[in-house]
C-alpha cells in the first residue's frame, strides 16, 4: 500500500509528521524526527526573539490526552531559519516545514521576509492559534484580524504556505473561516486542529490544578479531542476550493484514528500528544497499523478513501 501524499506541491513519502511544538524545539529533537519513520517534520512555532516560555509544570498527560500551557518557548526564529538553511533538501526525502507564530503581525512580517529572502524549499505553516500566551488572544478566533493578516502575509510569502487553525465549534465559523481561506490563492493548506484552548485539569486528591501557568488553564490534546478534530478536518475539506488541502491533527493514537482523519479529508496527519508520550518510534507503529487497515479494507492509496466518509 502507498502512504505517500503531497502538501503545497511538495511530496511526502508518508502522510505522518509531528505537530509543531512536539519533539521539535531543538536540533537534537529534529534529528530524531529525521531519523524516524515520519514522512516529514516541522519546527516549534518561532517568535522573533528567544522565549523561555511559561513556568513548569506546563505539560501534563491525562487519562484521555494532555493539557499544556507551554507559553511558546522557542529558540527564536533565526535558530530555525539557520536550521532550514542547513537542511539537506537534496538527500532528505522528507520535506521540512517551519512554523512561525509571531506575537504581532509586524513580527510575522519580519520573520516571513527573512525566510522569503533566504529562498528555501521549506514550507511555512503560520500559527494563528496559540492559546497560551497570556494577554495575547489568538488570531484564529478573530476573523477580521485573521483575514487582514492573511492579506498582508500571503503576498510576501508568494509561494504556497499554510496556517495552523484552532478548533471551531459553530457551523457559521466553519463557513466564515473557509470563505477567508478561499480568498487567498497561495494559501495551500490549513492544519486542523490546534489544542482545544483553555481547559482545566484538577487533581482530585490534592484539589490542585495540574499545570502552573494561567491558574491551570491550558490547551487540551490527545484522544479526548479526536471527534472535534475530525469535524474540523471534514468541515474544511467540504468547504475549501479545489487544490486547497487539510492537514489533520488531534487524537491520533493509532492507525485507526489516522485512517479516520484521512476518511474525513486529511491529506497529511500530524501527531502531538502520542508523539510526546511514545516518542518518534510511534511513527513506525502508526505507519504499520495504517498499512494493515488499508490492506484489510482493500485500499491501495490514500486517494482511494480520502474524504469519502459516508453520511446516513
Ligand atoms: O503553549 C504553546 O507553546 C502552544 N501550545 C499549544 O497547544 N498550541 C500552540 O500553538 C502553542 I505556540
Amino acid at each position: 500500500v502507498d502512504l505517500s501524499t503531497s502538501i503545497a506541491g511538495v511530496s511526502l513519502p508518508n502522510l505522518f509528521f509531528n505537530a509543531s511544538g512536539v519533539w521539535c524545539q531543538h536540533e537534537s529533537e529534529l534529528k530524531e524526527l529525521l531519523n524516524s519513520e515520519s514522512g516529514s517534520l516541522i519546527t516549534k512555532s518561532a517568535t522573533f526573539e528567544y522565549r523561555e516560555g511559561n513556568p513548569s509544570p506546563r505539560y501534563v498527560p491525562l487519562p484521555a490526552g494532555s493539557i499544556n500551557s507551554m507559553g511558546l518557548p522557542n529558540e527564536g526564529y533565526e535558530y530555525y531559519l539557520n536550521y532550514a538553511k542547513n537542511y539537506d533538501y537534496t538527500n532528505n526525502v522528507k520535506p521540512l516545514f517551519v512554523s512561525l507564530s509571531g506575537l504581532s503581525l509586524q513580527d510575522n512580517v519580519k520573520m516571513v521576509e527573512q525566510f522569503v529572502a533566504a529562498d528555501l524549499p521549506c514550507i511555512l505553516e503560520i500559527n494563528f492559534s496559540c492559546p497560551n500566551v497570556p494577554g495575547k488572544p489568538q488570531l484564529g478566533y478573530d476573523m477580521d484580524a485573521m483575514e487582514n493578516a492573511l492579506k498582508v502575509l500571503a503576498p510576501i510569502v508568494k509561494k504556497p504556505f499554510g496556517i495552523k487553525l484552532p478548533p471551531y465549534f459553530d457551523i457559521a465559523h466553519f463557513d466564515a473561516v473557509a470563505a477567508i481561506v478561499n480568498k487567498i490563492d497561495n494559501l495551500a493548506f490549513v492544519t486542523c486542529v490546534n489544542s482545544v484552548g483553555n481547559g482545566l485539569a484538577i487533581d482530585f486528591e490534592t484539589e490542585t490544578a495540574l499545570i502552573k501557568p494561567k491558574d491551570g488553564f491550558g490547551g487540551l490534546g490527545g484522544a479526548m479531542i479526536l471527534n472535534t478534530a475530525l469535524a474540523n478536518v471534514n468541515a474544511f475539506h467540504r468547504r475549501l476550493n479545489e487544490g486547497k488541502k487539510v492537514i489533520g491533527v488531534g487524537g491520533v493514537t493509532s492507525g485507526k484514528e489516522a485512517f479516520l482523519h484521512v476518511l474525513a479529508g486529511a491529506s497529511a496527519v500530524q501527531i502531538g500528544t502520542q508523539l510526546k508520550e511514545e516518542g518518534p518510534v510511534f511513527f513506525a507503529r502508526v505507519k504499520k497499523e495504517l498499512e494493515e487497515i488499508m490492506q484489510a479494507k482493500g485500499y491501495k492509496s490514500l486517494d482511494d478513501f480520502r474524504g469519502k466518509v459516508k453520511t446516513l
